[in-house]
């Protein structure tokens, strides 16, 4: 098994042993957050006819040449047509017709005069400017035409693709399947979340970050529970969820304590080490095996170590088996509101808060850091990677951060 390994190495590791889950159909507003698993082409034109973008009349152009303000031209309105009905009626010469917003553009008309551009009673309009053919008319198909291919396969469904999909009637749409996440917390000492505290028990709380994570991410997380010490316990609850989980995570007993049973369950339940401990802070202790296709990582029991490491290595990992082309963290250049003055031995990450004032990135710290800490993690959206023996690090100092969110929505 390999061990102290660096952070590059673990995730060339883990990105090279993940595979990519298989297409399947699911129900339009399911896909969001998804990934395309087919290039989507329009069967249709759209608009599928050709259309006025105005409230207003539809008139010939030859009626309306060489008209002006002095010169008007009154023509007679033979019809009305709202959006979603059809005019039967083909304009002549000295005619129009009323047309609203989103309806087609009737036979025998070639442009759309708005309403304010005109006078008008309920048989008769009176037009005061010349428009050349064609004005004021969206074409078949402005916008996507038979054939063309619309969304490329791997693409991230947002609002907008949910909108296209719609356009084109695709109630149903082929997208790489959302991984199912087992989670299983270890550890004497916990207790579930429900039950009062008890001297020497601390509440799961493991559970529940991971499991917001992996939403946040867009995989399905099911919580296992908490599991103690016992390596029998660990491996059965390991054998049932390889039946049904994409990928197991495990959080506590990975260290070197006589109750870190973790690695050896993993091993027990069939797994094989892919490899232990990663030359980083927090979360030195991670270790990770493989199952067939299925990884099982195992975190540090200290919440923010866990919290860490998952985005540091699973994050990643889900998003590449989503289908996701784009699966790192955005990094930025900021300046350091506060100083980190701690010089470490080990690589280190600072959790942080980030925010963009002025064209500029801006990061500050707050005052714990402790990888047992997890209050001091409520608010914070970036990290500050610190490789081993480098810092101190001012306050004003230019430093290169993570960004853990969307970076459009920082401060
Ligand atoms: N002799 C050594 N001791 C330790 C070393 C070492 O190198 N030598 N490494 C330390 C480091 S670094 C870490 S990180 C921790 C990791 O230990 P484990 O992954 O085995 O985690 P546990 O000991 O089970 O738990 C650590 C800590 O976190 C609390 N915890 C555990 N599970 C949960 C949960 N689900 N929700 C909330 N909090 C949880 C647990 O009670 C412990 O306080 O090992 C060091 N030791
Ligand atoms: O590696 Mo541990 O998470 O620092 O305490």
């Amino acid at each position: 098994m390999r061990t102290n390994i660096s952070l590059e190495e673990a995730l060339e590791i883990l990105l090279k042993e993940s595979n990519q889950t298989e297409p399947i159909h699911v129900p339009l507003m399911d896909s969001l957050g998804s990934v395309l698993a087919e290039e989507i082409l329009s069967d249709m034109n759209m608009p599928p006819f050709d259309k006025s973008p105005l409230d207003g009349y539809a008139v010939c152009s030859e009626d309306i040449k060489g008209v002006s303000k002095e010169n008007p031209i009154r023509l007679n309105v033979i019809d009305f047509v709202p959006a979603g009905y059809v005019s039967e009626k083909t304009i002549s010469k000295g005619q129009a017709i009323r047309i609203m917003t989103g309806a087609k553009i009737p036979e025998g008309a070639d442009v759309i005069i708005r309403f304010e551009d005109t006078d008008f009673t309920d048989d008769s309009v009176t037009i005061y400017t010349a428009y050349s053919t064609g004005s004021n008319i969206s074409k078949m198909g402005e916008d996507m035409k038979i054939g063309d291919s619309v969304i490329q396969e791997g693409t991230v469904i947002d609002a907008p693709e949910i909108g296209i999909l719609a356009t084109l009637g695709k109630s149903f749409v082929q997208v790489y399947r959302k991984p199912r996440i087992a989670i299983l917390s270890t550890g004497d000492e916990l207790i579930d979340i429900q039950q009062p505290l008890v001297d020497g028990k601390i509440r799961n709380s493991n559970s529940y970050t991971v499991a917001a994570q992996i939403k946040k991410v867009g995989a399905k997380p099911l919580m296992l529970g908490i599991c103690d010490d016992g390596i029998d316990t660990i491996v059965e609850k390991l054998k049932s969820a390889l039946g049904w989980a994409d990928m197991i995570i495990t959080t506590g007993g990975v260290s070197v304590g006589d109750c870190d049973l973790v690695k050896e369950a993993f091993q027990e339940a069939g797994a094989e080490m892919l490899f232990w401990r990663v030359r980083m802070k927090p979360g030195t202790p991670i270790a990770v095996a493989k199952y067939g296709n299925k990884l099982i990582f195992g975190l540090s029991g200290n919440p923010a170590a866990a919290y860490i490491t998952f985005e540091q290595f699973v994050r990643p990992i889900i998003l590449k088996q989503m289908g996701r082309q784009k699966y790192k963290l955005m990094e930025v250049e900021s300046i350091l509101e506060n100083g980190f003055t701690k010089t470490s031995s080990q690589n280190r990450f600072v959790r942080a808060h980030t925010f963009y004032q002025d064209g500029k990135y801006y990061t500050q710290f707050p005052e714990k850091h402790s990888s047992g800490v997890l209050s001091s993690l409520s608010g914070t959206n970036s990290l500050f990677y610190v490789p081993s023996g480098t810092g101190p690090h001012e306050a004003g100092d230019k430093v290169k951060v993570q960004l853990l969110d969307h970076p459009e929505v920082l401060k």
